[in-house]
């Protein structure tokens, strides 16, 4: 896990699979059905590093040999919360990970003219005492990403509670995201070089969700 100086709370995966997997998802020509089947493939190998600090307790088992107190994650199952729609082909992956989580939506489209996210739904399991785990393949403006945090922030989800997973990040919208919320941590596979002029991520990947999608 590499960091940047820059964002004491962000942590970049820089495994070389997932690196590897990245790159081929940038390409202009690789298909639909390839980009989401590397999405999934991403955050599963994500899924496993942002999963390491979980907290565990003991559960009293019963071995063929003996009774243990065997490790088992504390606390309510997870939540995986995608932010729609690109999140969606994240949280499949977080999934085959941990198939008992509970799964949230954040409906939030970015306003093409202002940047600015548009809410159109939002479903959240009980927010009381559970990890929740954001996904969100881009971070450009931070603006989507920010929003997603208060939504759940609202509801009574506190900062150690949130767990942000990203694919691509600019550095200006970890800049608003570490702005708005310093104790959240965010995990993303690559912090890119800029946004242009539409705020789009460069290099990036172009549009997550249409591609993910097949919509243009
Ligand atoms: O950091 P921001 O500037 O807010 O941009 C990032 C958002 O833009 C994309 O979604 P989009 O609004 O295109 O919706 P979609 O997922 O439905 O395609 C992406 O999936 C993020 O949610
Ligand atoms: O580069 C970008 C910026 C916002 N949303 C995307 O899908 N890609």
């Amino acid at each position: 896990m590499k960091q940047d100086p820059r964002f004491p709370n962000l942590f970049i995966t820089d495994h070389p699979l997932i690196q590897h997997k990245l790159s081929h998802m940038r390409e202009h020509d690789t298909s639909t059905r390839t980009f989401r089947e590397l999405l999934k493939e991403i955050t599963l190998l994500m899924g496993y590093e942002i999963t390491r600090d979980l907290p565990l307790t003991t559960r009293e088992i019963k071995t063929p040999l003996m009774t243990i107190d065997a490790p088992v994650i504390a606390g309510k199952k997870l939540a995986i919360v995608p932010i729609l729609r690109a999140g969606i082909g994240m949280s499949d992956g977080l999934l085959n990970l941990v198939p008992s989580a509970r799964v949230g939506h954040i409906g939030v489209y970015r306003d093409p003219a202002t940047h600015r996210p548009v809410e159109y739904l939002v479903r959240l399991p009980d927010t009381t005492d559970r990890i929740f785990i954001l996904c969100d393949p881009m971070v450009a403006t931070g603006n989507s990403a920010v929003y997603a945090v208060d939504v759940l922030k609202k509801r009574g989800v506190s900062d150690e509670q949130i767990i942000f997973l990203a694919l691509v990040a600019a550095p200006e919208g970890v800049t608003v995201f570490q702005d708005a919320h310093p104790n959240v941590k965010m995990f993303t596979a690559a912090l890119d070089s800029h946004l242009n002029d539409h705020a789009y991520i460069v290099p990036g990947l172009g549009d997550a969700g249409d591609r993910i999608f097949g919509t243009k």
